[in-house]
């Protein structure tokens, strides 16, 4: 029997998206990006150097073909990266007009997402007053902070102390469609801030608003705010089934890690690990010794996009891909005789580039326990059908099986 491990390396993009520009950070559009290829670029020039050193070093991602990969998604030259692949391999561009986390997954697991997404303009205010009032009538103060486009850590370092004083919530968006609310874990409350985003989502979610996202945050003005943990995702529910459901319909238990629960509103899905990137891959690990036939185990590994590449921290992300090609490495020599490990990501997040949002990106294909070869340029649907064939399962949806 079969197993199934599909790996999200969270905007590990790899450049070449044919859409790209009409996708933005700010002004500039992201015609150029490329998350791997500029981190590749940089640490061969010795730009990358934070807690690191020298070329960009993922062997065991390499083995699998991501040079190929890279090579196949754009023509932007890269040192090294040339060792022959023993994996299959290939590159995939996706059709949802999101460049955001739930687009991508979405469609990774069967759905292009069926609308356009409400995005918020980047002025100030950013969000239509009727909302505003409603956010802050909802948290029982009169008045929201922000209100604006805004990277998360330097929005709190502005208006923690304002938060502090005032009560009011501190919501803001960026380049995805999403509202987001920082409010301090201990002054505000962390269940309220929880409650909050909760009551709020369902007005949110109606305007296609794909997310509302608690950032709960702690500190002080004189030490300063950082963000925790406790950060949460309430999504716009699927409106139709998607890989999971095809799994569990099939008998097949689904073991999610990460993100993936709040992606997918735990649809489909049987059992939830949480935790920091190291945390998860020991999740993916166990999994890995203990799933059962017919399982499919879906990950997410979310720390290049939120530590490194909203932060466009180009040696942060550079060492991130070294620890996970290392650990992934280990994992990839415990599969058995019928597992499947496919390897992807969900949009890309060029540290290099200027703003701090995703940039649209195609997202690398890399498969363990299928041989050696190419699948060439797929769709991102095309990954779900992929995985259902290779557990037996007839797929619905768009996507073609490239097994
Ligand atoms: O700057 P922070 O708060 O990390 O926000 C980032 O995280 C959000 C969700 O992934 C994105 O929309 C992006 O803007
Ligand atoms: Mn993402
Ligand atoms: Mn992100």
């Amino acid at each position: 029997m079969a197993r199934a491990f599909l790996v999200v390396m969270d905007s590990v993009g790899i450049g070449g998206a044919p859409d790209a520009s009409s996708f933005f950070n700010g002004d500039l559009p992201d015609l150029g990006a490329n998350t791997l290829v500029h981190i590749a670029q940089a640490c061969a020039a010795g730009k990358a150097e934070e807690g690191r050193s020298g070329v960009l070093s993922l062997p065991n991602l390499e083995r699998l073909g991501l040079g190929a990969a890279m090579r196949l998604a754009s023509p932007i030259p890269f040192p090294g990266f040339d060792m022959p692949p023993q994996g299959r391999w290939g590159c995939a561009a996706e059709v949802s007009r999101g460049k955001d986390t739930p687009s991508g997954h979405w469609e990774l697991a069967g759905l292009p997402v069926p609308w356009d997404w409400c995005f918020f303009p980047d002025t100030t205010p950013s969000f239509p007053a009727d909302l505003s009032s409603y956010v802050a009538q909802a948290a029982g103060v009169d008045g929201i902070l922000g209100d604006c486009h805004a990277p998360g850590t330097a929005i709190i370092e502005r208006l923690g102390a304002e938060h502090m004083q005032t009560g009011k919530p501190i919501v803001y968006t960026s380049a995805d469609s999403v509202m987001q609310i920082a409010a301090h874990e201990e002054s505000f409350g962390l269940e309220r801030l929880l409650d909050l985003c909760q009551k709020i989502a369902p007005r949110l979610h109606q305007m296609k608003v794909g997310r509302v996202i608690a950032r709960p945050f702690v500190g002080s003005v004189q030490d300063g705010f950082t963000r925790t943990t406790n950060r949460r995702d309430f999504a716009i529910p699927l409106p139709s089934s998607v890989l999971t459901n095809w799994v569990q319909d099939a008998g097949g238990p689904v073991y999610a890690i990460g993100k993936i629960g709040d992606i997918f509103s735990m649809q489909g899905i049987d059992t939830l690990q949480k935790g920091d990137d190291a945390t998860l891959m020991q999740h993916l690990a166990e999994r890995v010794a203990n799933a059962t036939d017919g399982s499919l185990t879906f990950a997410n590994f979310v720390e290049f996009d939120s530590i490194y590449g909203h932060r466009r921290d180009v040696s942060g992300y550079a060492r991130a891909l070294e620890w996970f090609d290392a650990e992934i490495g280990k994992i990839i020599t415990k599969l058995r005789e019928g597992d499947l490990l496919l390897l992807t990501a969900d949009h890309g997040n060029d540290p290099s580039w200027p703003g701090t949002d995703h940039t649209r990106e195609q997202v690398p294909v890399l498969i363990a326990g299928l041989g050696a070869g190419t699948v060439g340029k797929v769709a991102f649907a095309d990954v779900a059908a992929s995985i259902a064939d290779h557990l037996g399962i007839v797929p619905e949806g768009p996507g073609r099986s490239f097994l």
